[in-house]
């Protein structure tokens, strides 16, 4: 392959008389323009060909394909590649080349047909899969619009509802549902595959098989009327659960013209529609989402020296409160044998029991059957001692936040632990250099920071310490994946990197209210903005104790910029703890339904006289936009420290830190991706405005100072920046 192309295509004419085209682009066979204009080619060969009368499609090495190549969508954005000619592979090549050509396709489907794979595969006129294949739409999760005519293909395959529910959740269905909705012809073994496509390729050549051209099929088709209240009712949802996105309803544009004006008008609009959405900035966000998450596990300096992960057969877990639970059912639901220590036997059974809680629920939404809970709740074994500790591969402390007690622990693992052993500790804000003082194991000592609830979260920040071995984080990358956790590597630090750069995204909202700003726009304006909640609701959820015991961490490492509210300490006083006790800066029914409390803001003046700082008029009447601006930035700022200091490696690993720790706007692409699109010198400028105003809380860091003042963007590698300055 020339080493400047990307993928290809190879045909082979069997004495049959079928040409099999097999896609190649590994990993996942990925539809790069090369393997397109490849595909092309072949295609008009094999119709012009008087020895082949009929076509296979197949993928390379068990996948049929994942889809569009996804970088070219970052090409054309960049304009380093021209797009085609809008429609010119939709229409020009999918449809008129190859669904109506004079000689039949068949798509013979392993593994999985995502996004441009099973569109390319609906064009065929039958398709053949393996068992378990995954077939699917996920277009709309990266920005961009099923662009290969699948807003066509798809409603007259499966029908308009199945369509639209595959299409807006993103979600793929198993080959043996894909036969049931008439998406797939027949599945068959991996072995029989090929021969099976082959077959009904010449059965379709003989008309002992019907020739169906799935675009102008109507037999799924609701009636008119009856469509439109569908796409009607799917626009509603859409506009509910992604307001701020636009090329959900882009897409369901291209399908109602379809429904409305017939399928070939259908795919000029959704060729028009596809090309439009790829320059959305939300579309940049998700696409740079999808490199960067796969990005994290790629380290500098560790995940290229060739290590390969230890298997881990066995892991144990100190401490069966809320987080060990979580962690303990994490590690069991992928199958890990786990060994949870408590304190007694009561403590112990209450672990265990949060465990069995958290299966449970599965089992009642339906999506574990009750003999996989058992299998699973029997990989799990308590213990009051560490007698059990001998055989296993890799400890996870998760007790109380206390350094002495973490260190003592730390000392027992090493005398019960095998050398091998990791030692793994939960800790939010202790410095691992100190758990580990007591031990002579700190290149085994490593963090592996979860989020709670631990079974749900999807981040798993690893921190490593100068000590760390590479081959320690080697395998706890591994154990992440596995779990299917997105893991992050950072440095240690207080509150790493999700902690700390977040840490002021509530003290600005403190200082806000405190001024005179209202607690509740702050929160219905970050909510608007994306966040799953705004600041004062996530601290009623986390719970004041906790909130308290962060803020207190940081205050003693970061007193030049921390803001000292006694909001929170004052209301705590008064037994108002949050969600948990059914008031914080809400009120809660027996639902959780939260309300506003008047009663808030007799606390927030107290803590006002307290700070001895007055309301602000400018404060009092807060735009939205400079609502995000102020909680925010001081978020950007921070995140600009923890880049400079090098614990974390890449921008992207906070963008994605951010999106999964803290639940930040996918679409927005990450807290360092968001920040550029805004622009260093502007977020700059605004911070050093405040700084001069409120204090040094606001004040912008050495680094955005410097790459603010020229304008250069905050993502960029330090050399790389410095080059641009
Ligand atoms: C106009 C166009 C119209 C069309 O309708 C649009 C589309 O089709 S949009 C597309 C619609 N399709 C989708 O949205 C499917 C997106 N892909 C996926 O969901 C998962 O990758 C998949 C399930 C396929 C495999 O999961 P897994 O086994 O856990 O593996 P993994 O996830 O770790 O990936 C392994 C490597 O493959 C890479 N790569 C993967 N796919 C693509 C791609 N399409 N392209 C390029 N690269 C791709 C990935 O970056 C990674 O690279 P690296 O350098 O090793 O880090
Ligand atoms: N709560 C969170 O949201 C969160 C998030 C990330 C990390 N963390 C960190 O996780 C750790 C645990 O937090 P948590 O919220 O689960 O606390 P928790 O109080 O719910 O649970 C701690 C458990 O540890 C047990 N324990 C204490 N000493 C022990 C010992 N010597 N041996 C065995 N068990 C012992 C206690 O009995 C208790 O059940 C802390 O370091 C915390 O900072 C917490």
């Amino acid at each position: 392959m020339d080493s400047r192309t990307k993928g290809k295509t190879v045909m082979e004419v069997g004495g049959d008389g079928v040409a099999v085209i097999t896609l190649i682009n590994p990993p996942v066979n990925s539809l790069s323009f090369d393997v397109l204009y490849n595909l092309k080619s072949n295609y008009e060969e094999a119709l012009s060909r008087n020895d082949v009368k009929a076509i296979v499609i197949t993928g390379a090495k068990g996948k049929f394909s994942g889809g569009f190549d996804i970088s070219g969508f970052g090409e054309i954005q960049k304009g380093t590649r021209k797009e085609p000619k809008v429609g010119y592979i939709s229409i020009d090549i999918i449809t008129d080349l190859l669904e109506a050509a004079r000689k039949p396709s068949v798509a013979a489907i392993d593994g999985l047909a995502l996004g441009g794979g099973l569109e390319l595969s609906m064009a065929c006129h039958a398709r053949i899969s393996t068992p378990g294949a995954q077939l699917g739409l996920p277009e709309l999760q990266l920005g961009v619009i099923p662009g290969f005519g699948g807003t066509q293909r798809l409603p007259r395959l499966v029908g308009l509802t199945k369509a639209l529910e595959m299409i807006l959740t993103s979600k793929p269905v198993r080959a043996e549902e894909g036969h049931s909705l008439g998406l797939i012809d027949a599945v068959v073994p991996s072995a029989e595959l090929l021969t099976t496509a082959r077959r009904w390729a010449l059965d379709i050549v003989e008309r002992r098989k019907p020739w169906i051209s799935s675009l102008l099929k109507t037999d799924k088709l609701p009636p008119l009327g009856e469509a439109r209240e569908i796409l009607k009712f799917a626009r509603g949802q859409t506009r509910k659960q992604a307001p701020n996105m636009k090329h959900p309803l882009m897409c369901l544009d291209a399908l109602e013209t379809g429904i409305v004006s017939g399928p070939r008008v259908g795919l000029e609009k959704e060729a028009e529609v596809g090309s439009q959405v790829i320059s959305l900035d939300t579309t940049k966000g998700l696409i740079h989402v999808f490199f960067s998450q796969r990005g994290t596990v790629k380290v500098p300096g560790v995940t290229d020296r060739g290590l390969m992960p230890r298997k881990i057969k066995k892991v144990a877990i100190i401490g069966g409160g809320l987080m060990g639970s979580g962690i303990a059912t994490a590690l069991i639901l992928s199958s890990y044998p786990v060994i949870l220590k408590e304190v007694n036997e009561k403590f112990l059974e209450a672990g265990i029991g949060r465990v069995k809680a958290n299966l449970q629920s599965r089992v009642r939404k339906g999506s574990m059957s009750k003999e996989k809970f058992e299998k699973t709740m029997s990989l799990l074994k308590g213990s009051l001692d560490y007698e059990s500790f001998r055989d296993v591969d890799m400890v996870i402390e998760a007790v109380i936040e206390n350094i002495s007690l973490k260190q003592q622990i730390f000392a027992d693992l090493e005398k019960y632990c095998p050398q091998h052993c990791i030692l793994a500790s939960n800790t939010s804000t202790i410095d691992l250099n100190k758990i580990g003082e007591r031990t002579k194991s700190q290149d085994r000592i490593v963090g592996a920071h979860f989020f709670s609830p631990a079974h749900v979260m999807p981040l798993l920040e690893i921190v490593r310490t100068n000590h760390t071995s590479a081959q320690v984080i080697v395998d706890l990358l591994d154990v992440g994946k596995k779990i299917k956790k997105t893991p992050v590597v950072v440095g240690n630090c207080t509150g790493f990197a999700v902690n700390r750069m977040f840490f002021p995204y509530t003290q600005a909202a403190m200082f806000l209210v405190e001024r005179g700003a209202d607690p509740y726009l702050i929160d219905s304006a970050v909510s608007k903005f994306g966040m799953p909640m705004g600041p004062f609701r996530l601290c009623d959820l986390v719970g004041f104790g906790v909130a308290i015991a962060t803020a207190t961490q940081f205050i003693e490492n970061f007193p030049e910029r921390t803001y000292k509210s006694m909001i929170i300490p004052l209301m705590q006083e008064d037994k108002r703890a949050g969600e948990a006790t059914r008031k914080g800066f809400y009120l809660y029914d027996d639902k959780r339904k939260a309300k506003p409390d008047p009663e808030l803001k007799k606390y927030i003046e107290k803590a006002r006289s307290i700070s001895g700082g007055n309301v602000d008029p400018k404060l009092v009447k807060l735009s939205e936009k400079e609502i995000i601006e102020m909680t925010f930035f001081p978020v950007v700022n921070e995140a600009c420290r923890v880049f400079a200091e090098g614990i974390a490696v890449k921008a992207a690993d906070l963008d994605i830190a951010a999106i999964m720790g803290m639940g930040f706007p996918p679409y927005r692409g990450g807290i360092m991706f968001w920040a550029d699109s805004i622009g260093s010198k502007y977020i700059y400028s605004r911070l050093d405005e405040w700084s001069k105003t409120y204090g040094d809380f606001f004040k912008p860091c050495a680094f955005l100072a410097e790459r603010g003042s020229k304008g250069a963007p905050l993502s960029a590698p330090v050399e790389q920046a410095r080059s641009r300055l």
